[in-house]
């Protein structure tokens, strides 16, 4: 893909809970768009739940399959919800930039912890020792650093998150 490709694209970016995958799928329909979850593309290139690779080959191995997985991306008029740890990649997130405009979807920990409960099995990029707290503390800057656009999610449904970026697209 040539870096000049205009950002047609809408990258949903934030933590595990924040609402990517199941507001992504209500923006692509009101958006008209298509709809990818790179969490799925790594499944299908690995054969394998997210959970399986951290608990066979380790978290790290997680980051390595996620980064190929968003750096293959090659869409548009797409939404695209990205996996949490999305972050971590340098190179992937220079090419999420190039293609789309990031969308932050941020929720506050209570909230986040509410939504998720038993995170361990998620499939999470942590070392086993990390909690959700931890990992929202270490991703919080990073998120806020590649955001286009911000979005509060806390106490709004799952139509109102949606409702809220398509606003924040449209100005
Ligand atoms: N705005 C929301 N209000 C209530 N529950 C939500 C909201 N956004 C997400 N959830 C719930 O949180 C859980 C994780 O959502 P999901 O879309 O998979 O998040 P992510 O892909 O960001 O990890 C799901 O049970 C989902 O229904
Ligand atoms: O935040 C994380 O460390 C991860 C979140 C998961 O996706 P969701 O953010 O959709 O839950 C998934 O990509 C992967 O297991 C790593
Ligand atoms: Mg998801």
């Amino acid at each position: 893909m040539s870096a000049a490709q205009p950002k047609t694209n809408v990258v949903l970016i934030g933590m595990p809970g924040s609402g990517k995958s199941t507001v992504g799928v209500l923006l692509a329909k009101h958006l008209s768009r298509g709809f990818v979850d790179t969490d799925l593309i790594i499944q299908t290139n690995h054969g394998k739940t997210l959970q399986q690779i951290v608990d066979g080959a380790g978290h790290a191995a997680l980051l390595d399959a996620e980064e190929a997985a968003v750096r293959s991306l090659d869409v548009e008029n797409h939404v695209v919800a990205t996996g949490g740890s999305v972050v971590y990649s340098a190179a992937g997130m220079a090419h999420l930039k190039a293609i789309g405009v990031l969308v932050y979807l941020a929720t506050d920990l209570a909230t986040l912890e509410a939504r998720v409960g038993d995170y361990t099995m998620r499939g999470l990029a942590k070392r086993p020792e990390q909690t959700l707290a931890d990992l929202f503390a270490e991703r919080q800057a990073l998120y806020e650093q590649y955001a286009d656009v911000t979005v509060e999610t806390a106490g709004l449904s799952h139509d109102a998150v949606c409702a809220r970026v398509e606003a924040a697209l449209d100005r």
